[in-house]
């Protein structure tokens, strides 16, 4: 529990989740549970299994649960990061394998830990990298069913609506991220609604918006709404080039913008929303301490963000800790996490019947707040 005296109306505030990936909630304990499941090898630990032509390199982090953790602690760079979270996915093989991940997030996301009543997420819109999968056979109609499963119980079960967003990957080629989609789209996962939308994430240095620029144009022509990694590690330059070449609303990340005053001015003028990961920037090493991350530089621009977990599982906290973690390092006033909790809601994709239940909501629990009654 943090110490601030908004502690509980940070828990109370009812939020919405845009950035945070599926398999990135996968912890240690469920990874050596699911391989253990499905039979799946991970990296050797020891000399003797790594001489073989194409085997893994030897990593003691595998040893157990609590080395991974201790390894995760060490990140040295979102590259560092991914080398470890593209290795999770290979223990994902069935739906119901997507389904446990799913369920596990979203009731964690709502609730906290068992007992904790924290959290109160009331919608989340949940990345998953389909080529990340299709190589092993894994195809995305598997991860939507077991997405969409989980969504439907943890909704009965806790009230949070979720969306699913595929996010192409960027180290692999281009014309792969375009196949990829296509093929999604041909499938009717757009169309249908079990798609969301688009995104774009994984390696950023030297892979620059624009290369994305044809397949987001064809989103674009479909109507689907889409959102970008970008400014994460990258320049301000791609966070500008994001809004302009690939038509986003939404940059996820985009911290790096604050370097620049006139990427910050195009932000604020065409109301862009950032979602920032306060402690996924501390853990990739983009910043040295949350104080760090341009929370009040963007509070002051009118640059709109949404504070979000990322990778909870390998970052250190879900949502609820991000949002302490910033009370805690900036001290912001009521009024301005009010403002942070509707920017969140209203730049959310689930409908504006959805948005307004939630606002709503926001409104109350600060009304209850500032009345002495939360
Ligand atoms: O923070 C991230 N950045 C880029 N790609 C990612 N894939 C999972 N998390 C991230
Ligand atoms: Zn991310």
């Amino acid at each position: 529990m943090c110490k601030s005296p908004l502690h509980d109306l940070l828990t109370a505030l009812p939020k919405c989740e845009h950035h945070v990936h599926l398999e990135g909630t996968l912890s240690p304990e469920l990874l050596f549970e699911l391989a253990a499941k499905n039979s799946i090898v991970l990296p050797p630990i020891s000399g003797q299994a790594s001489g073989d032509v194409g085997a893994d390199a030897v990593d003691p982090a595998f040893a157990s649960p609590e080395a991974l953790y201790a390894r995760y602690a060490q990140f040295t760079s979102l590259d560092d990061f991914l080398h470890y979270y593209y290795i999770g996915f290979r223990v994902l093989l069935t739906a119901s394998d997507f389904e446990a991940l799913t369920y596990a997030y979203l009731r964690r996301a709502a609730t906290g830990l068992p007992g904790s009543r924290t959290g109160n997420v009331r919608h989340a819109e949940v990345f998953f990298d389909p080529q990340g999968h299709t190589p092993r056979g894994i195809l995305p109609s598997t991860i939507i069913t077991g997405f969409h499963a989980a969504a439907a119980r943890a909704e009965r079960d806790f009230g949070i609506t979720a969306q699913l967003i595929p996010c192409l990957l960027r180290h692999l080629p281009v014309a792969d991220g375009e196949a990829t989609f296509d093929a999604l789209a041909a499938a009717g996962h757009f169309a249908s609604g079990a798609l969301a939308g688009l995104g774009l994430c994984s390696t950023e240095i030297d892979r620059p918006p624009a290369l994305y620029a044809p397949v987001f144009t064809r989103a674009a022509a479909l109507g689907i709404d889409r959102t970008a990694h970008a400014g994460e590690e990258g320049p301000p330059g791609y966070v500008s080039a994001a809004v302009a070449e690939l038509g986003v609303r939404r940059v996820d990340h985009g911290v790096r913008a604050a370097e620049d005053e006139d990427v910050m001015r195009g932000l604020s003028e065409a109301g862009v929303l950032l979602t920032v990961c306060p402690l996924s920037n501390v853990a990739l090493k983009g910043v040295t301490r949350i104080g760090e991350v341009p929370v009040r530089v963007f509070l002051d621009r009118g640059v709109k963000f949404s504070l979000n977990s990322d990778d909870p599982a390998y970052f250190g906290g879900y949502i609820q800790e991000n949002y302490c973690a910033v009370e805690e390092a900036f001290g912001l006033s009521v009024d301005e996490w009010r403002i942070i909790a509707r920017n969140a809601v209203e730049g959310s994709w689930c409908g504006e019947e959805r948005k307004a239940v939630i606002l709503s909501e926001v409104d109350e629990v600060v009304r209850e707040w500032v009345e002495g009654s939360v």
